[in-house]
C-alpha cells in the first residue's frame, strides 16, 4: 500500500480543461472519495493516477516514487471499471486468474490466490461458472477479486455500484468497505452519489467543473461546506443568497436580495473570517433539520410563512414553507409532541445561529431556488 500525492496536475483535451490544477495528498490505507456531478473531472483524475492518461502538467507520486509517466502495468493498481469489463465467456477462475497470467506466475500459485481472493468475495463456489451466467452483483464481486488478486499498493473504484439495484448497492457499499479494512489498501472511488460518498469515505475531494471544491472528512464536507456548490451538492440544504447591510463590533447584518424587509443577523462574527468573505458575493446556508418551525414569533432571524406542503415520512415531517418570495424546506423529526400541520398553515420559521453557515457564492442566484 502507498501514499499519493497530486501536484498541481492538470488535464486538457484539446480546448476543454477537464482537470484545473489539482493538489491532494491521500494517505497510506485511506479511503479517499472523488465526489461530483457528470463532467467534473473526477474519472480523468483517477485514470491519470492509473496511467491511462498522462497529465497535461504536473506530477504523480505513489510513496516517493515518481509515476508521473509510467505506464498503467508498471503501477502495480488494481482497477474496478463501472461496466466491470470482465470477459463474458471466460469462467470466474480464468478472469479472476488473467492479471497473474499476465504476470506470469506458476499454476500453482495461481490457483493459491484466485481461490484465496475468491473467498474473500464470498464467490469461492461460483469458480467454474461462466461470467455471463452471474448476476450483476455477483460479476461485481469477480471485479473486485479480479483487481485485488494482484495485491495491489493502490484500489482505483470508478462507480462501482451504478449498475447495481438500490439494496445490491447497500450490500456492496458494507463488501467493499470490509475488504478494504481486510487488505488495508489505499483506494480512491469514485461516485456522484454523496450518500456513498458521506458513508463509505475517510476523506472526500468534491469537484465541480474541473475544480476541487474542498477536501475534508464527511463530517467536516457537511457540517461546514467551503461554497454554495457544496453545501447544496451533498444532502439538502436552503440557500438565501445575501447582501452585508452593516458589520460593526461582529456583529453582521445580512440583507435578503430577493426581499428588501427581511434580514439574518449574525452576532460574534470571526473578524478574519468576515474579512476573507466581505468581499464576495454571498449566501446563506442552512440545513432543512436546523430549521425550527415555532407556532409563535421569536424575536430576532425568525419569519413568518405559509405552510405549502406538508410530507410525512415516519421519522420526520418534510415541510416546504413560504417565506415572502422564497420556498424554504424543513425537516421536523416526529417526537410525538409535533402538532399537525397542514397546507395552508401560518407558522414561524426561526434560523438559528449557530447552524447558518455564511458561503462564497460561486453558484448564480436562480440555481438556489428549490
Ligand atoms: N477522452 C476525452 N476526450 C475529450 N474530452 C474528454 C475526454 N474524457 C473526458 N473529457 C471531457 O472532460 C470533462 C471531464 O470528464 P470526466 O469523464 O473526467 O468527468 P466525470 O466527472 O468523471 O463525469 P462522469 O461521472 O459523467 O464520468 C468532460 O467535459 C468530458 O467531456
Amino acid at each position: 500500500m502507498s501514499s499519493i500525492t497530486l501536484d498541481a496536475i492538470a488535464k486538457s483535451f484539446g480546448k476543454v480543461k477537464a482537470v484545473h490544477e489539482l493538489n491532494l495528498e491521500i494517505k497510506k490505507g485511506e479511503f479517499f472519495t472523488f465526489l461530483g456531478p457528470s463532467g467534473c473531472g473526477k474519472t480523468t483524475t483517477l485514470r491519470m493516477i492509473a496511467g491511462f492518461y498522462y497529465p497535461t502538467k504536473g506530477s504523480i507520486k505513489f510513496g516517493e516514487k515518481d509515476v508521473t509517466r509510467v505506464v498503467p502495468e508498471k503501477r502495480n493498481t488494481g482497477m474496478v471499471f463501472q461496466n466491470y469489463a470482465l470477459f463474458p465467456h471466460m469462467t470466474v477462475f480464468e478472469n479472476v486468474a488473467f492479471g497473474l497470467k499476465v504476470r506470469k506466475q506458476s499454476s500453482s500459485e495461481i490457483k493459491r490466490r484466485v481461490e484465496d481472493a475468491l473467498k474473500k468475495v464470498r464467490l469461492d463456489q461460483y469458480m467454474m461458472r461462466q461470467v455471463s451466467q452471474l448476476s450483476g452483483g455477483q460479476q461485481q464481486r469477480v471485479a473486485l477479486a479480479r483487481a485485488l488478486v494482484i495485491e495491489p499498493d493502490i484500489l482505483l473504484l470508478d462507480e462501482p455500484l451504478s449498475n447495481l439495484d438500490a439494496r445490491l448497492r447497500d450490500e456492496m457499499r458494507t463488501e467493499i468497505l470490509r475488504l478494504q479494512r481486510d487488505y488495508g489498501i489505499t483506494t480512491i472511488y469514485v461516485t456522484h452519489d454523496q450518500v456513498e460518498a458521506l458513508s463509505m469515505s475517510d476523506r472526500i475531494a468534491v469537484f465541480n467543473a474541473g475544480v476541487c471544491q474542498q477536501i475534508g472528512t464527511p463530517k467536516e464536507i457537511y457540517n461546514n461546506p467551503a461554497n454554495d456548490f457544496v453545501a447544496s451538492f451533498i444532502g439538502e440544504t436552503n440557500l438565501i443568497p445575501v447582501t452585508p447591510a452593516a458589520a460593526d463590533a461582529g456583529t453582521i447584518r445580512l440583507n435578503w436580495n430577493e426581499d428588501s424587509g427581511k434580514s439574518l443577523v449574525l452576532h460574534n462574527y470571526h473578524q478574519g473570517k468576515w474579512s476573507e468573505l466581505s468581499s464576495q458575493p454571498l449566501s446563506v446556508s442552512i440545513r432543512p433539520e436546523a430549521l425550527e418551525v415555532l407556532e409563535q414569533p421569536a424575536g430576532e432571524n425568525t419569519f413568518e410563512g405559509k405552510v405549502e406542503m406538508a410530507q410525512f415520512t415516519g421519522a420526520a415531517l418534510q415541510l416546504f414553507i413560504r417565506i415572502g418570495s422564497r420556498l424554504v424546506q424543513a425537516m421536523v423529526l416526529n417526537n410525538l409532541t409535533l402538532r399537525e400541520l397542514e397546507e395552508g398553515d401560518i407558522v414561524y420559521v426561526r434560523f438559528p445561529e449557530q447552524h447558518m453557515r455564511l458561503l462564497p457564492r460561486v453558484m448564480g442566484e436562480e440555481e438556489h431556488e428549490e
